[in-house]
């Protein structure tokens, strides 16, 4: 066990290895032989012997860091003990490296003001505390100093706080770039429009953000925005028809149905949003501290901005109108001809739903309920069972809002994206990439898999990335840095989407094949990929799941649902019914499925091949700006400030990819001192160092490295020393052996001489006690042979002449003898006084021959 006081701050190792346990920060309070009392940073006490593993935490982990590239122990535990005792402070925002790590607050801090803004102006990252604004402020600078596209990837889990950063980025680009233009108001204003249409709550997050978003902000050559571009991927379609408890569909329906005045509700046959079956499945209509009515006040005036025209935003508020009441369809089990059918028993909403639709209710009907399947040229029209009716309506809305959504991203592009004049046009941008982290749930389907794949990239961006600033330090700092390694997750790539035969394109294959079936993909996957270390198979040959292993960790898949979600289309009879309708918005959202009629599942893009084009291009555009990293963290899953799950930001650190910083720079030289930094704290290892104002500090440096490593493998740059971690550690504990004795040396000279100086007080004290006490003694025995000789003399005068030879004496010239030479007022240098009194019979009586000492 390593020796601790009082006071000293201790890693503490978790008692069993679980997947997200790390080492806790932990304070000495008492110490007693073999075991020690410490406190953890969660306030426990806990009582350690030498069967826990317990360790000396690095100075700069005690009591935190700005950048935690600085932390002597970079390594998942202090970077989450650096995180969490800054967060308990409000300092959410901490640097590693270049990234910056922001844990979501969960409340309201002062630190977004206008005065703030200004104050991060013009400053260089690191020069101010951490803060989104300053790497905001640095994409800007860099962006007009190299004139170099800029981007920032802000990723996270839900509710880590992505879309609050995007707003605060935006917000300060705005401010700092511009005169409070027309276009900065319309870019700012997008956002409650894609809010409104994107966002839902969900148990994570009231807001939640159901889309990944790019947002690219246009900078003309003086640095003003002129305009802005918005790319949005993955919307999750799937909650327009079902949510989970506790959860809602779009804000948009809760907003329209509560802020619409009566006439407009009755214009669209509306009522409450308790009335509709497709708002009411997660039992959860409001959402708390959102007004909903006052929303659909701001919605409309950003519409107003952002150039929607009056008669647009009635035809979109007809096709939210027409989704609610195709939700309220019921259907009935009903046999046709001995086979399965079903039938719409309350025709009321399908009514309401066709006339919103512009097509004939029969028809409506007619598509809803039956299936006609082409073969060589004819075509069979078969009934369908009541849960295929179901999957058919529910296809028909996602497909509607699906497009809906991206026709209103689209206009909000018409109105904020100016296209270039000309090739000479100067423009440089800033993008800022809000999307959605790696996800691992108990169940993940397509759309996890998509989200992971687009991690993926992100990953070997970020990566690269890294790698490239690392050996750009090496190069700067003039460091041989050839033989690092680190691992990339290209291969996890090559699976997923870029080798022949990859998983995408399996799946796409399949999606296509008129006989492929989620069991036959998986049987595709399974031979196409068994072999490959990163694809898992199932444990049971009867699951319908497979695992691949992503760079954050394994995670299963199942295939149920892989090819509908992937093929995202919906029935040939729905693509006709669209054809007939007279709502020219309508048929605008399909126009490409319409104009390829009864081919659409063998041509159209798949959702993956469209992903992964988008992902492709987006990629691209990433690769050719200078990239900024936020990574958002969620402190804890229950919204409140001030509470910090350990287990839950340790697995967000290991996904964010923060991890991967850390490894590569442990794969290189990690710990890096500034020279004159490593010969103040490492002098004490070589003899005749001086302060580091007094040398030459490399050789200095250079001189130390060599006593205690001698040879080893570190490398001095220009301005730092590098070393490895096993160097750093062992140089600290040389340290601490040298300072220990040292400090023993210094303990014990203080020690005795504190003591000499009790003694020599004392002792100085006992004699001055003598002292008095003896003149006091000495003063009343004079007194009193004064006082029986005054007595004495008158008497004895008569007789003196006859009876005694005595002197003659009267009381008149009577006259007492000197007192000795140790009384009171008198003093001695010497080691020892005599009395020097010549008066015998005084000096007789007071012991005279007395050694007395006097120091
Ligand atoms: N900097 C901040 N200051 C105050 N509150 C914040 C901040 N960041 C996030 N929050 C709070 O956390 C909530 C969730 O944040 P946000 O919507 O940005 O998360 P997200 O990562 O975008 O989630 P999702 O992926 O679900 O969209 C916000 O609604 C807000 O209440």
């Amino acid at each position: 066990m390593v020796i601790l006081a009082k006071g000293d701050h201790v890693w503490l190792e978790p008692k069993t290895k679980e997947e997200f346990s790390v080492a806790i920060g932990a304070k000495v309070k008492f110490t007693e032989s073999g075991r020690v009392l410490v406190v953890d940073d969660d306030g426990k006490e806990i009582w350690v012997d030498g069967k826990r593993q317990i360790r000396h935490m690095h100075t700069s982990s005690v009591s935190g860091v700005e950048d935690m590239i600085g932390l002597g122990d970079l390594n998942e535990a202090g970077i989450l003990r650096n995180l969490f005792i800054r967060y308990m402070d409000d300092l959410i925002y901490t640097y590693t490296g270049s990234i910056l790590v922001a844990v979501n607050p969960y409340q309201v801090l002062s630190i977004y003001t206008p005065e703030i803004i200004q104050m991060y102006r013009d400053k260089k990252i690191g020069e101010l505390s951490p803060h989104i604004f300053a790497i905001a402020d640095n994409s800007y600078f860099s962006m007009k100093r190299y004139q170099q596209d800029q981007c920032v990837i802000i990723s996270g889990e839900s509710g880590a706080g992505k879309t609050e950063s995007t707003k605060l980025i935006l917000q300060f680009l705005a401010a700092i770039s511009g005169q409070h233009s027309w276009i900065e108001q319309q870019i700012l204003e997008a956002n409650p429009i894609m809010e409104a249409f994107g966002n839902a709550k969900t148990i994570r997050n009231d807001n939640s953000s159901r889309f990944g978003k790019y947002i690219d902000i246009h900078f003309n050559s003086t640095g003003s925005i002129e305009g802005a571009r918005i790319d949005q991927y993955l919307l999750e379609k799937s909650r327009i028809v079902n949510q989970a408890p506790d959860e809602r569909n779009y804000h948009i329906f809760y907003c329209m149905l509560a802020g619409m005045s009566s006439a407009e509700k009755a214009q669209f046959e509306l009522t409450d949003a308790k009335n509709y079956y497709y708002l009411t499945q997660g039992k959860s209509l409001v959402c708390e501290g959102r007004d909903d009515a006052k929303e659909y006040a701001n919605i409309r005036s950003a519409m107003k901005v952002l150039m929607f025209k009056d008669n647009e935003v009635v035809e979109i508020l007809k096709i939210l109108a027409s989704l609610l009441h195709l939700g309220n369809i019921r259907y009935n089990a009903i046999q046709v001809n001995n086979i399965d059918a079903s039938e719409i028993l309350d025709i009321a909403h399908v009514k309401k739903a066709a006339q919103m639709l512009g097509v004939d209710s029969q028809s409506l009907i007619d598509a809803l309920t039956t299936r006609t399947i082409f073969t060589r040229g004819d075509s069979v029209t078969s009934t369908m069972g009541t849960a295929a009716s179901v999957d058919v309506r529910d296809a028909f809305v996602k497909g509607i809002y699906g497009r809906m959504f991206v026709w209103i991203v689209d206009k909000i592009n018409e109105a904020i994206y100016k296209p270039t004049i000309s090739p000479s046009h100067y423009r440089t941008s800033i993008g800022v990439l809000d999307i959605f982290g790696f996800e691992n749930f108990d169940h993940n389907s397509f759309e996890q898999m998509c989200i992971n794949y687009a991690n993926e990239n992100l990953q070997q961006f970020f990566v690269q990335h890294i790698f490239k600033l690392e050996q750009e330090e090496y190069n700067s700092e003039g460091i041989n840095w050839q033989h690092i390694e680190f691992v990339d997750n290209q291969d996890a790539l090559d699976l997923i989407a870029v080798k022949p035969m990859n998983l995408i394109s399996l799946i796409d294959e399949e999606s296509k094949f008129p006989k492929g079936t989620d069991s036959t993909l998986l049987s595709k996957l399974h031979q196409q990929h068994g072999n490959n270390s990163n694809y898992l198979r199932a444990k049971s040959e009867i699951s319908m799941v497979f695992g691949l292993n992503h760079f954050a960790g394994v995670v299963f898949y199942d295939t149920r649902g892989f090819l509908e979600k992937n093929r995202d289309t919906f029935s040939v009879d729905l693509i006709h019914l669209i054809q007939t309708s007279s709502n020219a918005f309508l048929t605008d959202l399909f126009v490409s499925e319409v104009t390829m009629g009864n081919e659409t599942r063998k041509r159209a893009p798949t959702l993956g091949a469209q992903f992964k084009k988008s992902l492709d291009s987006l990629m691209r555009t990433l690769s050719s700006c200078q990239p900024f990293f936020v990574r958002c963290i969620k402190p804890n899953d229950y919204k409140k400030p001030h509470m910090f799950d350990r287990t839950l930001c340790c697995r967000q650190l290991r996904y964010s990819g923060m991890m991967e910083t850390i490894r590569i720079r442990r794969a290189g030289y990690p710990i890096r001192h500034l020279f004159k930094d490593f010969v103040d704290r490492y002098r004490v290892l070589s003899s005749g160092i001086l302060a580091s104002h007094k040398e030459n500090c490399r050789e200095a440096s250079y001189k130390i490295l060599q006593t205690v490593l001698k040879n080893a493998d570190y490398q001095l740059g220009k301005t730092k020393v590098f070393l490895k971690d096993a160097q750093d550690v062992f140089l600290e504990q040389q340290r601490e052996e040298v300072m220990t004795r040292k400090i023993l040396i210094i303990q014990k000279t203080i020690r005795a001489w504190a003591v000499r100086r009790r003694f020599v007080q004392m002792r100085n004290g006992v004699i001055v006690i003598q002292r008095q006490w003896r003149a006091f003694e000495a003063r009343r025995r004079y007194k009193k042979v004064n006082e029986a000789w005054l007595h004495a003399t008158p008497s004895l005068v008569p007789f003196a002449d006859t009876y005694l030879q005595l002197p003659s004496v009267t009381p008149q010239n009577h006259q007492l003898p000197t007192p000795c030479s140790w009384l009171p007022g008198t003093s001695s240098s010497e080691e020892t006084a005599h009395c020097h009194c010549e008066d015998s019979v005084w000096c007789q009586s007071h012991d005279c021959q007395e050694t007395i000492p006097t120091s």
